[in-house]
């Protein structure tokens, strides 16, 4: 668990405070997104967690320890780091980046060649083809995912990651998210994440925490904030399409299902709601059938979206 209480930052010489009272639990093994407009103090919160930045005030505590009272080199062995540089030692191999933190941790020598082949497998890359290769050796996609491997070696309960996906082109960028997102389920990592793109706080945060003048505006879970921002800044920068992207994080099973039949193809296994609300817009029906039987209609997916049912006819 991280638990940050009445945080602040106040950087030497500054008028105000870059983060100001921020508090914010993230429950073990549940990921938080950060968001907030450029120079809301998301890295400086997320910085401060793993103590590249000293806070001005405040507490931070990991899994019940004194993050602030801990030895800060000790603490960053127990926190993965992602971030969008990456940051890989260019002249070491994947296998020697990769191995930084186990070899910190003075494991044996085995032990860590072990870990550098399952960490690399876990993030979807074959070691025989990648552990001897040098970072410019690598594509932007596959450096991002070492960066992922590297952070897990160590195997650290958190996780703290600054617009990991941030260098990826928008294709790499959807796979990659899908790829860290189960993967980090799996392993039920305490998960601290910085982003802009508010489609992958809500993809990748199980909660989203909305940063504004370095004050937490709000902090809920993802579909709670999508669905009631908590004032207009909120909604603005959440944006129209917020009542799209809530859809995109429930399954079908969401809305109750009709017994009656309807025409056409069925919806697709593992479709979300905003996969159906595009098929009935697209065949322009007013229900769509349900892979298992039974149908879901438009009239019921608008009520759960929260928008006032279409005037009959
Ligand atoms: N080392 C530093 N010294 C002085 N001021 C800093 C330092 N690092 C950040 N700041 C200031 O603190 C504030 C918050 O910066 P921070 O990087 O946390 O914002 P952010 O929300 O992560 O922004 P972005 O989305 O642009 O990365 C900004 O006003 C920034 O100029």
């Amino acid at each position: 668990m991280i638990a940050i209480e009445d945080l602040s930052k106040r950087w030497p010489g500054a008028d105000r405070a870059a983060v100001e009272g921020v508090s914010l639990t993230v429950p073990e093994g549940t990921s938080c997104a950060l968001i907030g407009p450029s120079g809301s103090g998301k890295t400086t919160v997320l910085r401060m967690v793993n103590r590249l930045v000293e806070p001005s005030s405040g507490a931070i505590r990991i899994g019940g320890e004194d993050a602030l009272r801990m030895d800060a080199v000790t603490l960053r062995r127990r926190i993965g780091y992602v971030i969008q540089e990456v940051g890989l030692f260019p002249h070491w191999s994947v296998a020697d980046n990769v191995a930084t933190v186990p070899r910190l941790l003075r494991w044996d020598a085995a032990r860590v060649t072990r870990r550098v082949e399952e960490v690399l497998a876990l993030v979807g890359l074959d070691p025989a083809r990648f552990a001897t290769r040098r970072p410019h050796q690598l594509s932007g996609g596959e450096r991002q995912r070492i960066g992922v491997a590297r952070a897990l070696a160590g195997d650290p309960p958190v996780l703290l990651m600054d617009e990991p996906f941030g260098a990826v082109d928008p294709v790499q960028r959807g796979k990659l998210q899908e790829e860290v997102l189960r993967l980090l389920r799996q392993l039920r990592k305490t998960v601290l994440l910085v982003t802009h793109d508010v489609a992958e706080a809500v993809r990748l945060g199980d909660a989203v925490a909305l940063l504004r003048d370095g004050r937490l505006v709000q902090h809920a879970p993802a579909a709670e904030v999508l669905a009631r921002p908590a004032d207009g800044f909120a909604a603005e920068f959440l944006g129209a399409d917020r009542v799209l992207l809530r859809l995109s994080l429930f399954p079908l099973e969401a809305v109750p299902a009709r017994p009656e039949p309807a025409p056409g193809p069925p919806l697709p296994e593992g479709a979300t709601l905003r996969d159906a609300l595009a098929a009935l817009l697209d065949t322009g029906r007013s229900a769509a059938p349900l892979p298992g039987g039974g149908s879901l209609a438009l009239a019921d997916l608008l009520a759960f979206a929260g928008t006032p049912n279409p005037p009959a006819g």
